[in-house]
């Protein structure tokens, strides 16, 4: 299958090349990075230390979405928001790794998939997708007598917060519990916060150095907590999940989905592609 890759300077899209060339049943058939970048027209092949691989980086999807059956995105919300047209438009299939998306692209995101294939996942690592599905199981039996807070921590340069993994991990909580999450997450506390609300979900973020991504649900009682982690070590747990994506996606031609749909995890809770 004919992978491109969008954003593919980028600390993921490096990596999603390397997934993407690792994997004997894809093959890198284009590469864009944002325009005026300084390595725009620079071999893919060199961007990863590597020989020559006969694909210069482009600085515009519109000039290279019909090289490749598949494209993956993982840029920013704004630079995604446009992509999903660009792709809609010429009836490419596309993987979305982008978070930070807000409701308004998020609509339109969903509008494109009546014409094409698209996944849309906060997280493609396996170990995150499955405690999505340990977090349902942990909210269905400790339900409302216990606190929960959601703590995620990643690197220094990461621009939105909380991360979209934490958020989704939230929304599997709050869906399992017949919460709505706009209403009952609390963002960060200080100062004379008052008694903890019970039926509030709290969100906390840390940001330092490298770490790659990690995320914790707390279900505090009284007595007892039990507490569901996940921490990423490397890069490429996403970028084999978001090339296995791509794949899968090749089944299809219109409809939006996400990675529980790829690892045949669809239960009851509701991603973003339902
Ligand atoms: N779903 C998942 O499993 C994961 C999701 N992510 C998400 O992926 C996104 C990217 O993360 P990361 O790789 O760390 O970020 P980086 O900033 O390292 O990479 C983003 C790349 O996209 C480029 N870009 C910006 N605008 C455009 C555009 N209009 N067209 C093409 N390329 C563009 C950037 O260029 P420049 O820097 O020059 O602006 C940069 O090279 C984030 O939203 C992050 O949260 C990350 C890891 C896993
Ligand atoms: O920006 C990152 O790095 C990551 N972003 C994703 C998120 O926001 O959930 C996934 C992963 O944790 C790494």
């Amino acid at each position: 299958m004919k992978v491109g890759i969008i954003g593919a300077a980028g600390r993921m899209g490096r990596i999603l090349m390397e997934a993407t060339l690792a994997n004997p049943d894809t093959e890198l058939a284009a590469a864009v990075d944002v325009p005026g970048s300084s390595l725009i027209g620079v071999d893919a092949g060199e961007l990863l230390g590597r020989q020559a691989l006969g694909v210069a980086l482009a600085d515009d999807l519109e000039k290279v979405v019909r090289d490749a059956e598949v494209f993956i995105d993982f840029t920013v919300p704004e630079a995604t928001a446009r992509h999903i047209e660009v792709c809609r438009a010429a009836g490419t299939r596309l993987v979305i790794g982008t978070t930070g998306l807000n409701d308004e692209q998020t609509a339109s995101l969903r509008a494109a998939s009546e014409d094409i294939a698209i996944c849309f996942a906060p997280n493609y690592s396996i170990g995150v997708n499955l405690c999505f599905k340990l977090l349902e199981t942990a909210a269905a039996v400790l339900g409302d007598e216990v606190d929960i807070e959601v703590i995620e921590a990643h690197h220094r340069h990461k621009i939105d917060a909380p991360s979209g993994t934490a958020l989704r991990m939230g929304e599997v909580v709050a869906q399992t519990l017949g919460r709505d999450l706009k209403e009952c997450a609390v963002y960060g506390r200080e100062g004379r916060t008052g008694e903890r609300d019970r039926r509030t979900i709290g969100f906390e973020t840390i940001r330092a150095g490298d770490i790659v991504g990690d995320h914790t649900v707390m279900f505090a009682a009284e007595g007892e907590r039990v507490e569901i982690t996940h921490k990423a070590s490397s890069r490429m747990s996403f970028g084999r999940g978001a090339v296995r994506a791509a794949q899968w996606l090749g089944g299809h031609q219109r409809g939006l989905f996400d990675m529980q749909d790829v690892l045949g995890l669809t239960g009851d809770s509701a991603g973003w592609g339902r």
